[in-house]
């Protein structure tokens, strides 16, 4: 048996939580024979809940489940850890300005960012969920120095499945006969969701380029286009609540490709956002959704794809606003 892993995950009293511990728990991310020690954050006035979240997991009888940390405080969850979900935010209340949603999430970022930095592993690989994601995700990495930049991702996984589905669904095959759907820039309604190096592997075997199998550039453009970047507002009109087991669900994806690698060939990729290097002229240092491929729990991003005009005016869109959401959080912490 390996020797236990530390896994930390905020938010431990929300929606997401409550489906994400869980799978990470029974060896979904890790894997089967992977031994946890589970450091659950949430805050002091959900310290209640979480305990009756603790009874349930107790209740599970998880084989791999050597221990379980409930806490308020971030330097008490993020001791030694080797993984993190950073999925506890700040909702967006009624009347609340974008402006104080990002100010209120910055603090929470550079105090999680700090304690990251003086208590975890310096190896730490950090997953960021709670929105505003990309921009939540740089904060947090930019308060924890010690720590090297390549180990902070933010998620896009979530749009990128949605890509997936709708497509299969379009085209009336399975998810998994559908490879490299590109979810890039930032996760919110200015996403751009990128077809053009997509393909769907037929059950007779031929390939075929998405736009060739859809043959309505009109829908790609349009409807498919809008449906990916309202879907969470989609979701959170049907329910009263945000996408919660999907969020888990894209959650786990994520850090099982980082961790576990994506496809040893090389070929197929994932959308993960992270710091930008300045490939495909995305200004550096801004948490940008790109495509990428793992290997021994390194991602690199997918370099020398053809852009063409319309995706450049969508790609340059998203990373404007992520450029503006980077400068106001910043004036908020005078960094
Ligand atoms: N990136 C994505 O694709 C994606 C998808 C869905 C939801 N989200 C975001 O994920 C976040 C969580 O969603 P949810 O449905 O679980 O929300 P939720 O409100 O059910 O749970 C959030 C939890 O975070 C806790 N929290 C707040 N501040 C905290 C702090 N400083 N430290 C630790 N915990 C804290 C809250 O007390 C609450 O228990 C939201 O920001 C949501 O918008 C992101
Ligand atoms: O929580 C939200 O605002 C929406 C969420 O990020 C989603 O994409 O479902």
């Amino acid at each position: 048996m390996n020797s236990p892993i530390r896994v930390c995950i905020t938010g431990a009293a929300g929606q997401i939580a409550y489906s994400l511990i869980f799978k990470v728990a029974n060896g979904e991310v890790f894997g089967i024979d992977q031994p946890l020690i589970l450091q659950l954050l949430d805050i002091t006035p959900m310290m209640g809940v979480l305990a009756g979240v603790e009874m349930e997991i107790r209740d599970c009888a998880f084989p791999l489940v050597q221990k379980i940390i409930c806490t308020d405080d971030p330097t008490v969850a993020f001791e030694e850890t080797d993984y993190a979900f950073l999925v506890g935010a700040r909702p967006r209340s009624q009347g609340m300005e974008r402006k104080d949603l990002l100010k209120a999430n910055a603090q929470i970022f550079k105090q999680q960012g700090e304690a990251i930095d003086k208590k975890a592993k310096k190896t730490i690989k950090v997953l960021v969920v709670g929105n505003p994601a990309n921009t939540n995700c740089l904060i947090c990495q930019t308060c924890a120095p010690s720590i090297p930049p390549e180990n902070f991702t933010s998620m896009s996984r979530l749009d990128h499945n949605r890509m997936i589905s709708q497509l299969s669904e379009r085209l009336n095959v399975n998810n998994d006969q559908i490879f490299n759907v590109i979810a890039w820039g930032n996760h919110s309604s200015t996403q751009y969701p990128d077809v053009s190096h997509a393909y769907v592997k037929k059950s007779s075997g031929e390939i075929q380029k998405i736009k060739e199998a859809v043959n309505d550039d009109n829908w790609i453009q349009n409807d498919f286009l809008v449906k990916n970047q309202q879907r969470g507002a989609e979701v959170i009109k049907a329910r009263k609540l945000s996408s919660a087991a999907s969020a888990a669900k894209a959650a786990c994806d994520h850090m099982h490709d980082w961790v576990q690698g994506t496809s040893k060939d090389k070929k197929t990729w994932v959308s993960m956002s992270v710091l930008s290097d300045g490939s495909y002229g995305i200004t550096k240092g801004i948490f940008y959704s790109f495509p990428v491929t793992c290997e021994d729990g390194k991602y690199s991003i997918v370099k020398g794809l053809e852009i063409d005009e319309f995706s450049r005016t969508k790609m340059d869109l998203t990373l404007k606003e992520l450029t503006e959401e980077k400068e106001e959080a910043f004036t908020f912490l005078k960094i």
